[in-house]
């Protein structure tokens, strides 16, 4: 059994990007970027205004004196030509402003008459301009490859000038959920020992949200023959092969076994957390496979803490946790010799951990937006206290 922080290195020395490919920006939402993004403008263009009202120089205007308009400027229209002594150009929000301005005066001062206008007292000190280059310029660096592109992202590559960007490929992952007690939801209570596979759709849920494609969300028998001839049919097609239950120690703990024909090297066999110290990580006919506990409770957290890493890393991510430091509103016991990965409820003041810690809770993972490290052999923490979280 290896530590948490052990199995991490593992999936960094083990996990390399899929190749790449060029989408259209429309199609990039929430792909990993396979090279940087370089603007190919500065940001604004030109010296903009920042507000609707005249364009004039500052240091020439007093308040009450009348100035003539001499054009209007409008983004994409603009009137670049100089500005004299007594003169004002008409401008609207984001139109360059004349060459020689160096303020907007916002027409809220303004009283027009014609062609002329005079401004109230109180305008500025503001000069309400952006100036060319001031957000980026051309050449500059905006997105390293590797970053996802949230909507955030979408808007700097958008506003660099780029119809299209080359992502990482999408990781296509096989789900196989294994267990004899196991039926689809809604057809459980026709038998009287069978459960509702639940695992399978959450975890095809993490899948979507890391970037990945769900090819297949199969249910499967404690039989081992079945369960080989189930791998051999998955693993030519998927980047990445995720099998939950049967990973414990039990005769029909199957998951391993069913990869042995296919030739399963393991990178890392149970790590000292809980839940989930049965996960596995290995390697069979060149294809990723990932085991996880087949508690519900234990399923989610092997996920978030080595699934959605390992897709990012997939797609170019660095694929680490970032820990925050957040305070509790509730008890945490003492643990154990296992690094301990609590799950919380988000509060107003904190983390409130959640009184059914059971690694078989379902119903109870509704409420559970945060996952909080606990080292192992920890005393007991009480409200207020900090500690390092994830979004769960
Ligand atoms: N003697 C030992 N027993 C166990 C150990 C151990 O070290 N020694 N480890 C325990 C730990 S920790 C865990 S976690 C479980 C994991 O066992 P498996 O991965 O083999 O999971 P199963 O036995 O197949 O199932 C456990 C439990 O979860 C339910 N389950 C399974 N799949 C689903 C699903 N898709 N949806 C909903 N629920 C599911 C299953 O019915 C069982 O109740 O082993 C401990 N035992
Ligand atoms: O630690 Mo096992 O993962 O649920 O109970």
């Amino acid at each position: 059994m290896i530590s948490f922080d052990d199995a991490m290195s593992l999936l960094a020395d083990n996990i390399v990007p899929l190749d790449a490919e060029v989408v259209a920006l429309a199609d990039a939402a929430e792909r990993r970027l396979a090279e940087d993004v370089v603007a190919r403008l500065p940001s604004p263009r030109k010296t903009v205004s920042a507000m609707d009202g005249y364009a004039v120089r500052l240091k020439t205007v007093a308040a009450g004196s009348t100035l003539r308009i001499v054009g209007e400027s409008r983004p994409g229209r603009p009137h670049l030509t100089s500005i004299a002594k007594g003169e004002a150009v008409r401008i609207f929000t984001g139109a360059p402003i004349p060459e020689n301005a160096d303020g907007v005066i916002i027409q809220e001062y303004a009283e027009r008459d014609g062609d002329n206008v005079r401004f109230a007292e109180g305008f500025g000190p503001s000069a309400h301009v952006r100036h060319r280059g001031s957000d980026f310029d051309k050449g500059d660096v905006l997105l390293s490859s590797g970053t996802k592109l949230d909507p955030g992202s979408l808007v700097a590559a958008a506003a660099a000038d780029l119809a299209e960007v080359r992502v990482h490929r999408r990781p296509i992952v096989a789900l196989l959920a294994t267990g004899d007690e196991l039926a689809a939801p809604g057809f459980a209570s026709k038998d009287p020992y069978a459960i509702p596979d639940s695992i399978t759709f959450a975890l095809a849920s993490q899948i979507v949200r890391e970037g990945g494609t769900v090819m297949a969300r199969s249910l499967a028998k404690d039989d081992l023959p079945g369960l080989e001839k189930q791998a051999g049919g998955l693993l030519p097609t998927a980047d990445i092969v995720v099998v939950t239950g049967g990973a414990s120690v039990g005769e029909r703990d199957f998951a391993k076994p069913m990869f042995k024909s296919h030739g399963l090297e393991l990178i890392f066999d149970r790590v000292a957390i809980k839940p989930g110290k049965p996960v596995w990580l290995g390697r069979a006919a060149e294809k990723l496979v990932l085991g996880l506990p087949g508690n519900p409770t234990s399923a989610m957290v092997t996920a978030r803490l080595f699934l959605r890493p390992i897709l990012a890393m997939m797609q170019g991510g660095e694929g680490s946790h970032s820990w925050r430091r957040m305070a509790l509103t509730g008890d945490i016991p003492a643990t154990g010799e296992r690094e301990t990965f609590a799950r919380a409820a988000w509060e107003e003041d904190g983390l409130r951990p959640l009184s059914n810690q059971d690694s078989g809770v379902q119903g109870g993972l509704a409420r559970a937006e945060w996952l909080i490290r606990c080292p192992p052999g920890r005393n007991a923490l009480s409200a207020g206290s900090l500690v390092p979280a994830i979004q769960f």
